[in-house]
């Protein structure tokens, strides 16, 4: 039904000054954030590692950045007094006119949000004021630029091979390959099963136009067809030891690529005019990923967020269960609860900490704004960070709003049949790894403690290659996925690997010392002594069994200071998001023939 207040006619000269003033923050910030996509290219091709993941990191304030000038240039030029209702309303509706034959016109909608919501107060939050729905369509955006969203290639007509090395180099990458016949033939023999002897009539190739940009890799993204199937496939480019691009592997398995664009890793670059339309490609590969996680990897974490929120509120509008607290161990800083039917986590931060925590919340909060702007190498969790979420009341168990009054009342407002909570993250939720490892211990099943343990080791090799040391490592600190892979998430306690001090417990001087039940030697702030991990790790039999088998290394000091002084070398490591067992370099036939990538760092 239209809105009573829908005005006749638009005569406010203030109010199209301000959409014009949003559009261009708007259109400002778009052609930043693509420019960053270019010069991400640029840094790949020539292997500009430090700097490309610096540039990386600065993007993901781009949106704030510009939202915070456009506030600044309409709080400048107009008195609040005449930011009325009424020029809000004519606003909103001179943008929705604005946005007619936009590229972004859902990241344009949302660019709105940002900025009149920082202008108006909460209370006046109104759906006549912001976007509450998508107004425009993105559907069918076609772009203007030459290049097409992604581009088709028929192998029956140009032949396989042709046709598998047209696809790389069609993207014109300023670097020199070492071998890029001997690549595509390892590729096609990968595609082989799924094309048969003989090509269907309809045999094709749909690629996307823009490579995916991120760390030392450059990812082509597409899908073969055949017949009535689809194979979704990514190819990743690396540059071997001496400079060269060689194609890495193909992924076609669908966890692997899956798990490629994981929330637990940094977000890609990828230079798009529709990125609607590379979320409605990534959604036919993809297609257990919501929209709103598909907008964030691909850098627009903007839109990601306001899309979960609106998925969220339809989810609890469709659903009766109740909030409660999240299972397992209770967490010293943080209160943490989930909705059972929705497979994520809500987390505030505490008034109050208890010994030994010796934290802020300011602190906290830095902490997971660092772990935002980190590589998370798929061992961190994303978080949304949210302010002022509105639950209803009714939804809550009653234990977990006593909980809440009881840990974070300078966080919780009860306001009629809402409960405001002023600060909270949000993130996916898994099975921390300490239930995970009891219910197999509890089911007889040893393979599964053991894969916990390789994962959990690995997923702690894998930060430490990104500079990162997880300050607390017990394994309720991390969590498992659905794919099974052990992610950390607890960053309290979080350090940079660099600033650590890695140190023996030296020899005691007397019996006294040996005696002794505290520490009779003096610690520094940043001491860590890794032969004391095993204390709080391994008092379960078999999972020392397993830890001592595949981890051994991470209880000396030793292995900690050596992987800390490649990154203070400024080495950049290589973390394959992909099996190493599925590189090409890894199979025998061919192995000789390749140069190693393990070396080329
Ligand atoms: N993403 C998640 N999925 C499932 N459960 C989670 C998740 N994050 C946290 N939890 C649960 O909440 C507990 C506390 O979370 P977290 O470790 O982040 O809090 P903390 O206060 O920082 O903990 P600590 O006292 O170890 O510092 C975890 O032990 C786990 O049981």
């Amino acid at each position: 039904m239209m809105s009573q207040a829908f005005p006749k006619l638009l005569s406010s000269q203030i109010a199209f000054d301000i959409a014009r003033t949003i559009r261009e923050g708007f259109d400002k910030h778009y052609r930043l954030f693509r420019q960053a996509s270019q010069d991400a290219r640029r840094y790949f091709e020539r292997g500009q590692w430090t700097v490309a993941q610096q540039a990386a990191r600065e993007r993901i304030d781009y949106y704030d950045r510009r939202v915070q000038e456009c506030v600044q240039l309409l709080e400048d030029e107009y008195d609040p007094a005449e930011l009325t209702d009424q020029v809000w309303r004519e606003s909103k509706l001179h943008y929705i006119g604005m946005l007619s034959g936009h590229k972004q016109p859902e990241l344009a909608e949302t660019f709105f949000n940002s900025v009149s919501c920082n202008i108006l107060h909460r209370s006046y939050f109104h759906n006549e004021f912001i976007f509450v729905r998508p107004v425009v369509s993105t559907e069918y955006i076609e772009t203007d630029e030459p290049q097409p969203t992604y581009r088709v290639y028929y192998p029956a007509a140009d032949g396989m091979h042709f046709t598998l090395k047209r696809i790389v180099t069609n993207f014109q990458l300023d670097a020199k390959f070492a071998n890029l016949s001997r690549d595509a033939t390892m590729v096609q023999a990968r595609l082989q099963p799924f094309f048969g002897d003989e090509l269907a009539p309809n045999a094709q190739f749909h690629v996307l136009s823009s490579l995916f940009f991120r760390n030392k890799g450059a990812y082509i993204v597409g899908k073969a067809i055949n017949g009535d199937n689809e194979l979704p496939f990514v190819i990743p480019i690396l540059h071997n030891r001496h400079g060269e691009l060689v194609l890495d592997t193909i992924l076609l398995e669908k966890e692997h690529i899956v798990v490629l664009f994981s929330f637990t890793r940094a977000y890609f670059l990828v230079d798009m005019e529709v990125p609607s339309a590379y979320v409605q490609f990534l959604r036919t590969i993809l297609p257990r990923k919501p929209r709103s996680e598909i907008y964030t990897i691909l850098g627009l974490q903007k839109q990601g967020k306001t899309l979960f929120y609106r998925d969220y509120l339809q989810h609890l509008k469709h659903s009766s269960d109740l909030f409660e607290s999240a299972p397992g161990i209770r967490g010293l800083v943080m209160l943490v609860f989930t909705l059972p039917s929705f497979p994520y986590v809500f987390k505030v931060i505490k008034d109050f900490y208890p010994a030994p925590k010796d934290t802020t919340r300011a602190q906290i909060k830095e902490k997971y704004l660092l772990v935002k702007h980190h590589d998370r190498v798929g061992r961190m969790a994303d978080t949304l960070e949210y302010s002022n979420v509105a639950f209803p009341r009714a939804r809550f168990a009653e234990e977990l709003v006593a909980e809440l009054k009881k840990h974070a009342p300078s966080l919780v407002e009860e306001d009629g049949d809402q409960l405001i909570i002023r600060h909270l993250y949000i993130e996916r939720r898994m099975v921390p790894l300490n239930m995970w490892l009891s219910n197999a211990e509890q089911a007889g099943k040893e393979a599964e403690i053991e894969h916990g343990i390789v994962e959990y080791g690995n997923a702690i090799k894998d930060l430490v290659a990104a500079n990162i040391f997880p300050g607390d490592m017990l394994y309720k600190n991390f969590g498992v996925t659905r794919h099974k892979r052990v992610v950390f998430y607890d960053y309290d306690e979080i350090e940079y690997v660099s600033d650590c001090v890695f140190r023996t417990i030296p020899e005691p001087r007397n019996e006294e010392d040996e005696m002794s039940s505290e520490p009779w030697y003096p610690i520094g702030k940043h001491d860590v002594f890794p032969e004391q991990f095993g204390k709080f790790l391994l008092g379960n039999a078999k999972i020392r069994k397993f830890f001592m088998q595949h981890h051994a290394d991470l209880l000396t000091a030793a292995w900690w200071q050596a992987r800390q002084k490649r990154i203070l070398d400024g080495v950049v490591e290589d973390v394959f998001p992909y099996p190493q067992s599925v590189r090409f370099c890894y199979q025998s036939t061919v192995a000789p023939a390749l140069p190693s990538l393990e070396t080329s760092k």
